[in-house]
């Protein structure tokens, strides 16, 4: 994706999840990419949520009011879908307001990147009533559910993880390379992509 095609759309729910995606958001426009914000419900958690959705507005990012009911509204706007509606806390079945833009969103036909977990998947499980992203990034460790992700990209980020909670949890984080604060790591897909092409042609 390059710039002149960084129309991006971020949905961010109500939880830390979609306190990352407006982080997301907010990062993505420092960096010269067109995101436009998805936000319905005010995270009723800490008040930083409400900072972070500020920050946002201070940048001029628009706000849907409205999520698109039609799949090919958002595949005609954006580039890119970023999935920052549900992490680790996720309880099925997807409730209220998020119900029709999780079904709306499974409809895209372009890349999603899913937050840490595919919305409408457990932190320890997948679900074909989830999302089935093209890229996922992981926040910190990768949560049990990741071992079932079937995309084509898997990054890890939040190299903030200290030695001592990595042991304690038997965690096993790849190392990052130099001063980077995110890892590519292998996917299913990745793995398969590299085998050898056995059709001896
Ligand atoms: N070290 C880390 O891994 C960190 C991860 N972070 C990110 O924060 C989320 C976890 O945030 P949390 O607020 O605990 O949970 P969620 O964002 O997953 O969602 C909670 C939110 O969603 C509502 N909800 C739950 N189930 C449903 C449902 N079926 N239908 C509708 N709404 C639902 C619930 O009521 C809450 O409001 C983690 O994944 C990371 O992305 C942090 O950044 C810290 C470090």
């Amino acid at each position: 994706m390059t710039r002149d095609n960084g129309a991006i759309l971020v949905c961010c729910g109500p939880g830390y999840n979609g306190g990352v995606g407006l982080v997301c958001a907010r990062h993505l426009k420092l960096f010269g990419y067109r995101p436009t914000v998805f936000y319905p419900v005010k995270s009723n958690m800490a008040s930083i949520c409400d900072s972070l959705s500020r920050q946002c507005e201070s940048l001029d990012l628009p706000f849907l009011s409205y999520f698109p009911s039609e799949s090919h509204l958002i595949q005609d706007s954006y580039n890119l879908v970023v999935d920052a509606l549900f992490g680790f806390r996720f309880k099925p079945p997807v409730k209220d307001t998020f119900a029709s833009v999780i079904e709306t969103l499974k409809k895209v036909e372009i890349p999603i990147c899913s937050v840490d977990v595919p919305s409408g998947w457990g932190a320890e499980s997948a679900s074909p009533d989830g999302l089935q992203p093209e890229l996922l990034i992981s926040i910190a460790a990768p949560k049990r559910c990741a071992k079932l992700f079937q995309g084509k990209f898997h990054y890890l980020g939040g190299r903030f993880v200290p030695r001592t909670l990595e042991q304690k949890f038997d965690l096993k984080l790849p190392p990052y390379p130099g001063t980077d604060c995110v890892v590519e790591l292998k996917t299913q897909k990745s793995t398969e992509d590299e085998k050898p092409d056995d059709t001896g042609e």
